[in-house]
């Protein structure tokens, strides 16, 4: 039986004024997911039996890693003597049902679009704080998002059953961010559900109802589109004017596409099919669409035979920031990795990728990501899913190169950087947000400073703790940043980042050579005053991994034609039959051909065998020693 059956309302018969959408907005780990488990228990949506941690985190990787990658819209009642079906009127003494709608929304930098996306859906958010963590930089970074989108909301403080929790401290500190009294400030526990009730009240009484004109014509906002095996793409949506009603033809604004609703329903928290959605409701189209592409997040929905005039406005498009080769350990296995892509980018509009080779490492793709939790994601995925072997090349960001002659050349792969006369290079910077302690002020300058950094301001937040903004280039910041931040203040800095334009920069194209041949994988965009520091490790390191030959290799990096660093492989005449003196013929069969196999998983470049091997170690971000292993 669906859990939705215990539901007193039918889905279209909601009148907006008892319908509350709201999201939950906080810093990674803060607690939204348990929070969300704990609404969806004492609604009554889930029972006991059927309850898990982070019911909504439907992905395995969700659930193993413990984050929320794709928003989530879920539909409770709640029963509530606050606030009143007539706004002008007085507060009801009668209890009455609402509607909440919760969006769950993702907490990592990677995933900032999901959360605005979700935002633009709701009148009011839940501004959830770690009580014994304080605010932190996504806090911030989602709080402007959600004041941008004028939302009501709601300040709690979470966790308030840990011993090092501090409500009082934090509380005074939300409240000087946002401007409301420290007592207004709720305390709840996700996990022992003290004070949830009480929240979920308050969602009740001031988050505005809905508005919208339910005899316009039909407007909806696909705020999430997801490709589902079975089903094929189902289409979150919030309805803004007009009503959605199942058979009806509807039309995709942006694109004129028509469709067929051939299903409508609400999540509640699994889908129960309704017979339509009203002015300010929230839930799943599904139109036969087999491609999200095809159902666009941002886009409006309207109906066919009453068309709206004017779109509601949409959502940036998610911009991939960060760009790597993927190539399939196993030659044969491309056709494999294709469809694998294929597929992954029905339910990840924000993957984009295309076809490349390299001489190295044979045929595969240039993939673009948001960041590099994606990057590492996605790769998990294509691995775990579809049992690829995968070698990925150093991650780098995009650039664009004018020539003297005026033309512009846009690189996304560090081997296609032009030769030739270069007048300028551009990279892309982003403005960060970094939350310290303040005893550590000095350790995060000293970094932001070694990464090209420029400080652009700070504030005090409390007296022990300060934001900083800074602007730094993008390349400096996606890879290994937010580990070195950590690890110099002790684990207590936070960090956003958002995109902030593009500057000028005096980059140069490394290239690594083995025995005077280039091997495109191995080459890197990289600061001036870092490239010989690049170069050398590089060269190093490759001496390390590749195994000697019968002749001697030398390892090189170069800018150019200028070799900036070099290193020898010195040469050697392998026999595997040394040690076998004399004795069985069989056996001595037996090591040639288990040299022979060893050759096939060897890469030629020019006349040196690369172990695939080397080629993971080297192209990894850990030293030598350890990738080894
Ligand atoms: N003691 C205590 N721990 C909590 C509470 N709420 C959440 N946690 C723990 O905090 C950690 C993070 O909680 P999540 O709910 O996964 O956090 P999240 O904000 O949803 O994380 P993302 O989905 O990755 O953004 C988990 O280990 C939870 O068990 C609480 O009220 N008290």
């Amino acid at each position: 039986m669906s859990p939705m059956a215990r539901t007193a309302l039918p889905p279209h018969a909601t009148p907006p004024e008892l319908i509350r959408n709201f999201c939950i907005i906080a810093h990674i780990d803060h607690g939204k997911s348990t929070l969300a488990d704990r609404m969806l228990q004492l609604t009554g949506i889930v029972d006991e039996r059927a309850m898990r941690a982070q019911y909504l985190d439907r992905m395995d990787i969700e659930r193993e890693r413990g984050i929320t990658i794709k928003s989530q819209a879920v539909r409770m009642p709640w029963e509530s003597v606050a606030g009143t079906a007539d706004a002008a009127g007085p507060r009801g003494k009668e209890s009455q049902t609402f509607c909440l709608n919760m969006i769950d929304t993702p907490g990592h930098v990677d995933f900032t679009y999901e959360v605005s996306r979700s935002l633009a859906a709701c009148e009011g958010a839940v501004l959830l704080v770690d009580a014994a963590q304080g605010i932190e930089a996504q806090t911030l970074a989602n709080l402007y998002l959600a004041m941008e989108n004028d939302l009501e909301i709601i300040p709690v403080l979470n966790k308030i059953d840990l011993p090092a929790a501090q409500p009082e401290k934090y509380a005074g500190e939300i409240a000087g961010l946002i401007g409301c009294d420290p007592e207004d400030v709720l305390k709840v526990s996700g996990k022992t559900g003290e004070g949830v009730e009480a929240l979920l009240d308050r969602i009740v009484e001031v988050i505005p109802p809905p508005v919208g004109d339910p005899d316009a014509p039909a407007r909806a906002m696909i705020f999430d589109s997801v490709y589902d095996t079975y089903r094929g793409v189902v289409t979150y949506v919030r309805v803004i004017d007009g009503n959605l009603n199942p058979r009806e033809r509807i039309v995709m604004m942006s694109t004129k596409a028509t469709h067929e609703l051939l299903e409508i329903g609400v999540i509640s928290p699994e889908p129960v099919v309704s017979d339509g959605l009203g002015v300010g409701e929230v839930g799943y189209l599904i139109t036969g669409v087999k491609d999200v592409r095809q159902s666009r997040v941002g886009d409006t929905i309207t109906n066919l035979r009453k068309p709206a005039e004017r779109a509601l406005g949409g959502y940036r498009d998610p911009r991939p920031m960060v760009f790597s080769g993927l190539y399939p350990i196993d030659g044969s296995d491309y056709p494999v990795l294709r469809d694998a892509l294929d597929k992954l980018k029905l339910n990840d509009a924000a993957l984009v990728y295309e076809p490349e080779t390299s001489v190295a490492l044979g045929f595969g793709f240039r993939v673009g990501f948001l960041g590099m939790l994606h990057l590492e994601i996605v790769r998990e995925r294509l691995e775990r899913e579809f049992d690829l072997d995968l070698i990925s090349t150093l991650p780098n960001v995009e650039y664009e190169v004018t020539m003297e002659d005026g033309t512009l050349v846009e690189v996304t792969n560090p081997s296609e950087f032009p030769t030739g006369k270069i007048r300028s290079v551009t990279e892309p910077v982003v403005r960060a947000t970094i939350l310290v302690p303040s005893e550590f002020i000095g350790a995060v300058m000293e970094l932001c400073q070694s990464r090209r950094g420029a400080l652009r301001g700070m504030d005090y937040l409390s007296e022990d703790r300060v934001e900083m903004r800074y602007t730094l280039p993008l390349a400096e910041i996606v890879f290994d940043f937010f580990d070195q931040l950590k690890s110099k203040t002790r684990g207590y800095a936070s960090l956003d980042y958002e995109p902030d334009g593009d500057q000028d920069a005096d980059l140069v194209k490394v290239d690594i050579l083995l025995q005077g041949d280039q091997v495109d994988a191995f080459s890197s965009i990289v600061h001036k005053d870092a490239a010989y520091a690049y170069g050398v490790r590089m060269a190093s390191k490759l001496r390390e991994l590749i195994p000697r030959q019968q002749f001697e290799v030398p390892v090189q990096a170069a800018i150019g034609s200028r070799v900036i660093a070099r290193e020898t492989i010195r040469a050697i005449r392998k026999d595997v039959l040394a040690k076998c003196y004399g004795g069985d013929i069989s056996r001595k069969r037996k090591l040639l051909e288990k040299q022979k196999e060893g050759k096939k998983r060897m890469k030629m470049v020019g006349r040196v065998e690369v172990p695939q091997e080397a080629f993971i170690a080297a192209l990894s971000n850990e030293p030598v020693e350890k990738s080894k292993k």
